[in-house]
């Protein structure tokens, strides 16, 4: 892979650009193995960042991601909106159409949205609008507009991604058990994982998913929310073990709702950037069977982003 770049735009100070020359993973991707939570950035050349951003990260290209997605051994991409993009979407549609079908993307709207606009999407690979809640990067959006939003897209098959910290569920609770589509947790609901398994935020967490079968999750960014590591580097074999109950029990409790991404090129890490090879490595901590990782990292996927093809 190629160096990251800086383009124009002056990176928020502190930034972390994605690791150069990722290790070849120990762990065999099952064949047709789905990246499903990754962004691009810009380049901010090409496709300027939002004013309203609250970050601005270093470059992450299309050519970039899919150069990864080959090493790694992905056969294909989700590309989220970054809120570094705000509602333009442009690069992650550039990053679709250029994928020859191999990547789905997940778009931010706003409620002025025309159908046409929709079909647009739709037709260049989003099959999904993301909901983010996470204060430190996004204006407060009304309910009533997100579910308006949500309401509209459900009539192209789309699902609703949410992104939200674990204490903010039982405020959100209402509003997310109203949504009318599948609806796709990002990282399990970023829990606090120095809190036991058993207490309340976890398990309200899965009362979530247990009660509401249209919920999956993505059991991504262990390197997010892990606090006492070992880091994803130097070969470490045995990462971010804080992580790895919280994501095994989501994964062995609710196998045909799970999805995993690299979380490329990780925005706004504050500690370190992981080694995205080290990161196919903790897979099997979390989806020990081979049944399981199937479903993770194939079925899963597929029957959300590609379901005409199975
Ligand atoms: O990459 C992620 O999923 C998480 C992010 C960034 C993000 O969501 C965004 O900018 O849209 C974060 O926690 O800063």
């Amino acid at each position: 892979m190629s160096k990251p770049t800086t383009g124009e735009f002056t990176k928020t100070s502190g930034w972390l650009d994605w690791y150069e020359g990722p290790s070849q993973p120990r762990f065999q991707l099952p064949a047709g193995s789905v990246d499903a939570h990754c962004h691009v950035f810009g380049p901010g050349a090409e496709f300027p960042y939002a004013p309203e951003r609250k970050y601005t990260p270093c470059d992450a290209s299309k050519a970039q991601l899919y150069a990864l997605r080959d090493h790694l051994g992905f056969a294909r991409n989700v590309v989220v909106q970054a809120t570094c993009h705000g509602a333009d979407n442009r690069a992650m549609i550039d990053a679709l159409v250029n994928a020859n079908g191999k990547a789905r993307g997940v778009a931010t709207v706003k409620r002025s949205v025309s159908d046409e606009e929709i079909q647009a999407m739709h037709d260049a690979g989003v099959r999904g609008v993301r909901f983010n809640f996470v204060k430190r990067l996004v204006d407060f959006t009304p309910k009533d507009e997100l579910l308006e939003i949500a309401g509209r897209i459900a009539k192209w098959g789309w699902h609703v991604v949410i992104y939200f910290e674990a204490v903010d569920l039982p405020e959100l609770w209402d509003f997310f058990t109203a949504l009318p589509t599948t609806v796709v947790v990002d990282h399990m609901g970023r829990p606090d994982v120095t809190k036991p398994i058993d207490g309340p935020e976890f398990q309200l967490f899965l009362k979530f998913m247990r009660e509401h079968s249209n919920v999956w999750s993505k059991v991504s960014c262990p390197e997010r929310l892990s606090v006492s590591g070992p880091k994803a580097l130097n070969g470490e074999q045995n990462a971010y073990t804080d992580v790895i109950p919280f994501a095994k029990r989501v994964v062995e409790e609710f196998p045909d709702r799970v999805l995993w991404g690299t979380d490329w090129p990780h925005p706004n890490l504050k500690d370190h950037m992981p080694d995205d090879g080290l990161l196919v490595d903790f897979i099997p901590h979390i989806a020990p069977t081979a049944a399981l990782q199937q479903k993770l990292l194939v079925s899963n996927p597929m029957r959300l982003y590609w379901p005409e093809e199975i």
